[in-house]
């Protein structure tokens, strides 16, 4: 596996830290680390980095000992840190092109992509942009060198929405090309976007991994139906489809899971409007593992 973790502990003096954290990510699959402040996440991706040296258990990427080959690591993963320090005196492109030069990057045709791709300019002085602007330098010094392995600490803080939904597009271009990805949120939305699997971690501890699509086969989704006729009143009540309620012309249809089922009997009807509602991920894994909703 590119990143295996096992029995990883790191207990600060206060007693703090991380306790007994174990899991892998595979090639081409994009792992969400999900958690509260202070949960443990950035004390996680640190050790994966090479950072800090774990007070018991391992954390490697690509067989490599993530502590004692900290400089190799550094060099080749694509990392984006939870708060970027910054040379302040540069501009973006100067950034950029030094830490180009420390990876020996010939190229630079990806970095260009990746700028024209988030929209900023990147000759305006460090100490001029905006924590969204910064965070946008992050990411293409992240990406820019192509790399297998991707550690990611909350990307998309300080992104507005058009930009996240770029951001969640790149990702899913890399997990298509195979690369391997851990990324933290606070958000499950986010994670519920772009993730094959999520982690959750509390208190140091990882209490719960689970595959996205299983929680969305278990979710139920609410089709808001408005036909044209009675007859289609008709044929939807005469079919499996579980009719939440009825009211002249418009029928609430509850789908878990079975789409296809739906489309099929539907597509018989005149249709003048579809809306769907449908249950939060987060509600069902919370429900799923029975805990209190305070993982945001
Ligand atoms: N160097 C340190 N010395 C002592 N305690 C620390 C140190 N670094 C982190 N901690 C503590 O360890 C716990 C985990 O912190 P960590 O930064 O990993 O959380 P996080 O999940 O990344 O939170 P956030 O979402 O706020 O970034 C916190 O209680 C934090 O105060």
């Amino acid at each position: 596996m590119p990143i295996t973790i096992n029995g990883l502990t790191k207990e600060f003096s206060n007693g703090k830290g991380i306790f007994d954290i174990s899991f892998t990510v595979a090639d081409g699959e994009v792992f969400g680390f999900l958690g509260p402040n202070g949960a443990g996440k950035s004390t996680t991706i640190r050790h994966l980095m090479g950072f800090m040296k774990p007070t018991s258990g391992s954390v490697e990427i690509n067989q490599l000992d993530c502590w004692k080959n900290s400089a190799e690591i550094q060099k080749s993963v694509g990392y984006l840190p939870g708060e970027t320090a910054f040379l302040e005196g540069m501009t973006g492109k100067e950034f950029l092109n030094l830490l180009a030069g420390m990876r020996n990057m010939k190229h630079t045709k990806r970095q260009k992509e990746l700028i024209e791709r988030f929209q900023f300019n990147v000759n305006t002085p460090i100490r001029k942009m905006s924590k969204g602007m910064k965070q946008k330098v992050g990411i293409v010094a992240a990406f820019m060198h192509d790399p297998e392995v991707l550690i990611l600490d909350e990307p998309t803080s300080g992104l507005d929405p058009l930009m996240q939904s770029i951001f969640v597009e790149l990702i899913s271009e890399e997990k298509d090309k195979g690369k391997t990805i851990l990324m933290s949120s606070h958000s499950f939305s986010e994670i519920d976007r772009t993730s094959d699997r999520v982690g959750i971690i509390k208190g140091g501890e990882l209490v719960a991994i689970e595959e996205i699509r299983k929680l969305q086969t278990i979710q139920r989704k609410i089709f808001d139906v408005t036909v044209k006729s009675e007859e289609d009143i008709t044929i939807i009540r005469n079919s499996p489809l579980e009719v939440l309620q009825t009211e002249q012309l418009r029928v609430q249809i509850t789908v878990q899971g079975d789409y296809e089922q739906f489309v099929k009997i539907i597509s018989n009807c005149g249709i003048n409007s579809i809306d769907v509602h449908h249950q939060n991920l987060e509600d069902i894994f919370m429900h799923f593992y029975e805990m209190d909703g305070d993982s945001k």
